[in-house]
């Protein structure tokens, strides 16, 4: 008999060193699989490294990472087949068009969406025939998410989607990643707006210099430091609050455990 199925990913001990420096710092996480799971924290927290690693493209220092029951060691191969990345500077031929660069990908599957498919889905049907050398910061961001779906991945990794697009187009793409997170797909993203993770997100982790300061569902991190208002804190408690508490900035207390 099938047992259940296996959590999308699940992370023990995770270590990363770069020399001295301690990036990531015995790091615990599980995220379900349908979850979107945001990774937020200030520069330099860990983040990129992290993702990088259950990318498969940095390998730990110690510690253990399973995604979809399966690990790098291993079963790399299963795992490429199964994960979509889309970076924060996804590399792209200036020179082929739109539709090419995504038949370029979708060569490298033996599944997924067809390219047609892949093009609706990020909206760039106008764009199809034009040079990606030719597209604004937002269309190449679609482009890249296009081209994280063309393998119809189980997980969805997405560093900083909307760093450095202009407000119409991050909402755009956030329309995108909330239909994706509709159809039932996992998906970890890192970002710095916490708009985009309180809109986004199940869950998300605040990261500060490599260990796991909170996490929760943004509503639940939000209700935990109403308590701690001060009265000169009148106001309605954000997302942005809790952030700033947890990594030491914020005119809120974190409660004590
Ligand atoms: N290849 C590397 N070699 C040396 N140090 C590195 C390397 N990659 C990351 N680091 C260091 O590891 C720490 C964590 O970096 P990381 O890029 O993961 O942070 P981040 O949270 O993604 O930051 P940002 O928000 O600025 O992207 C930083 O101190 C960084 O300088």
């Amino acid at each position: 008999m099938k047992g259940p199925l296996p959590p999308a990913i699940t992370v023990r001990g995770l270590v990363k060193r770069f020399g001295a420096t301690l990036a990531v710092n015995g790091l615990e996480l599980d995220v379900a699989r349908g979850e979107c799971m945001g990774l937020l924290g200030p520069n330099g927290a860990g983040k990129s490294t992290t993702l990088e690693i259950l990318e498969g493209l940095q390998t730990p220092t110690e510690g253990e990472v399973h995604l979809l029951g399966l690990c790098w060691k291993k079963d790399a191969k299963q795992l490429r087949a199964r994960i979509g990345v889309a970076q924060q500077q996804t590399w792209l031929y200036d020179r082929l068009t739109v539709e090419e660069t995504l038949a370029l990908f979708h060569s490298f599957h033996t599944h997924g969406l067809d390219v047609e498919e892949a093009i609706a889905r990020v909206r760039l049907e106008d764009k199809r025939e034009d040079y990606v050398m030719h597209l604004s910061g937002g269309q190449r961001q679609r482009l890249s998410l296009a081209l994280a779906l063309v393998g119809d991945p189980d997980i969805l990794f997405l560093d900083e989607p909307t760093t450095g697009l202009d407000p119409r187009s991050r909402r755009t793409l956030w329309e995108l990643l909330e239909e994706l997170r509709a159809g039932g797909r996992t998906v970890v993203l890192s970002t710095h707006y916490l708009e985009e993770a309180r809109r986004l997100c199940d869950r998300v982790v605040i990261l500060d210099r490599g260990s796991i300061v909170a996490q929760g569902r943004p509503s639940e991190l939000i209700a935990s430091l109403e308590g701690g208002r001060p009265s000169a804190v009148s106001r309605e408690v954000t997302l942005e609050d809790v952030y700033l508490a947890f990594t030491g900035h914020g005119p809120l207390e974190v409660p004590s455990p």
